[in-house]
C-alpha cells in the first residue's frame, strides 16, 4: 500500500480490446505515474521463441529457453519502449504471428514465473507509483496494488475496435480470434485472465475513451484522497 500520495499503484486487467493500454498510458501520463504493458512483455519472449527456433507449441522447449531473452521494459508513458537482448521490439511483437502464439507461450509456468519477477521489479523501482496493465496484475503479480480496475467490453466491440486498427481487416474473424484468446488465457492453470475480487469492474462498452480515462482519473484521485 502506498503510504504517500504519489507512490499510487494501479492494476489494470481484461480481455483484449476492452481498452486498457490507451487508458492506462493515458492515466499514468495526467497524474505523472509511470506505465507498463506486461502484454508487450509476453509478447517479446514469444517473438524470441519465434525468432530462435523453439517450438511455441511445446511447454517444454518454451520453458527451458525461457531464461535466455534478456527483455527490457521502458515505462515513460509518453514514449514506452520494449527491447529484447537490446533489439528494439516494439513493431515485430505486433505481428499476426506472434498474436496467435502468445497465450500459448504466456502459459506456461516457468515463463510467468520471469516475467512476473521482472513486473514486480520494475513496479517497485518506480518511485513516483505506476500504472501495469495486464491479465493478472490485480490477482497475482501486484496482489496489494492501491487500486485495481477490471475493463470489460462486448466481443463486438471489442473486435470493432482491434480491426480499426488494421485497414481491411475482417471484423468477424477478428472476434473470433479475440474469443479464443479469451479462452485460453482465461482457462490457464498458472494466473489466469481474471477479475480480483477488490477489483472496479467498468464496462467501456457504451463509453468513449476519453470517458474511460476520465473515470479511472477519479478512481485514482479518490483514492489517494481516501488514502
Ligand atoms: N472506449 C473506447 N471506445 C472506442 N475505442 C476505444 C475505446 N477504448 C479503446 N479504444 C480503441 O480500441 C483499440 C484497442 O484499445 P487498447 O487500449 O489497445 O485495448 P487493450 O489494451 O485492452 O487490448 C485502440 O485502437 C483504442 O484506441
Ligand atoms: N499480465 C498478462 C498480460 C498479457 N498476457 C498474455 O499476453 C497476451 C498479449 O497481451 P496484450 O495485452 O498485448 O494483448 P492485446 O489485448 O493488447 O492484444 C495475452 O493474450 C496473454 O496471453 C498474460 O498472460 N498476462
Amino acid at each position: 500500500m502506498s503510504d504517500t500520495v504519489e507512490s499510487v499503484i494501479v492494476a489494470i486487467d481484461g480481455p483484449s480490446g476492452t481498452g486498457k493500454s490507451s487508458t492506462s498510458k493515458a492515466v499514468a501520463a495526467k497524474l505523472g505515474l509511470s506505465y507498463l504493458d506486461t502484454g508487450a512483455q509476453y509478447r517479446a519472449i514469444t517473438w524470441w521463441m519465434l525468432t530462435n527456433g523453439v517450438d511455441t507449441d511445446d511447454p517444454a522447449a518454451v520453458a527451458s529457453a525461457a531464461g535466455k531473452p534478456v527483455i527490457v521494459s521502458g515505462t515513460d508513458p509518453n514514449h514506452p519502449t520494449i527491447t529484447v537482448d537490446g533489439l528494439d521490439a516494439a513493431g515485430p511483437i505486433r505481428t499476426q504471428e506472434v498474436t496467435s502464439q502468445v497465450s500459448a507461450v504466456s502459459a506456461v509456468p516457468e515463463v510467468r514465473t520471469l516475467i512476473t519477477g521482472l513486473q514486480r521489479s520494475i513496479a517497485a523501482a518506480a518511485a513516483g507509483g505506476i500504472v501495469v496493465e495486464g491479465r493478472d496484475i490485480g490477482t497475482t503479480v501486484l496482489p496489494d496494488a492501491d487500486l485495481k480496475i477490471f475493463l470489460t467490453a462486448s466481443p463486438e466491440a471489442r473486435a470493432a475496435r482491434r480491426s480499426g486498427e488494421v485497414k481491411g481487416s475482417d471484423v468477424a474473424a477478428t472476434r473470433e480470434a479475440l474469443i479464443k484468446r479469451d479462452a485460453a488465457d482465461s482457462s490457464r492453470k498458472t494466473s489466469p485472465l481474471a477479475k480480483a475480487g477488490d477489483a472496479v469492474e467498468v464496462d467501456t462498452t457504451e463509453l468513449t475513451l476519453q470517458q474511460v480515462i476520465e473515470c479511472v482519473v477519479t478512481l485514482v484521485e479518490e483514492k489517494r484522497a481516501a488514502g
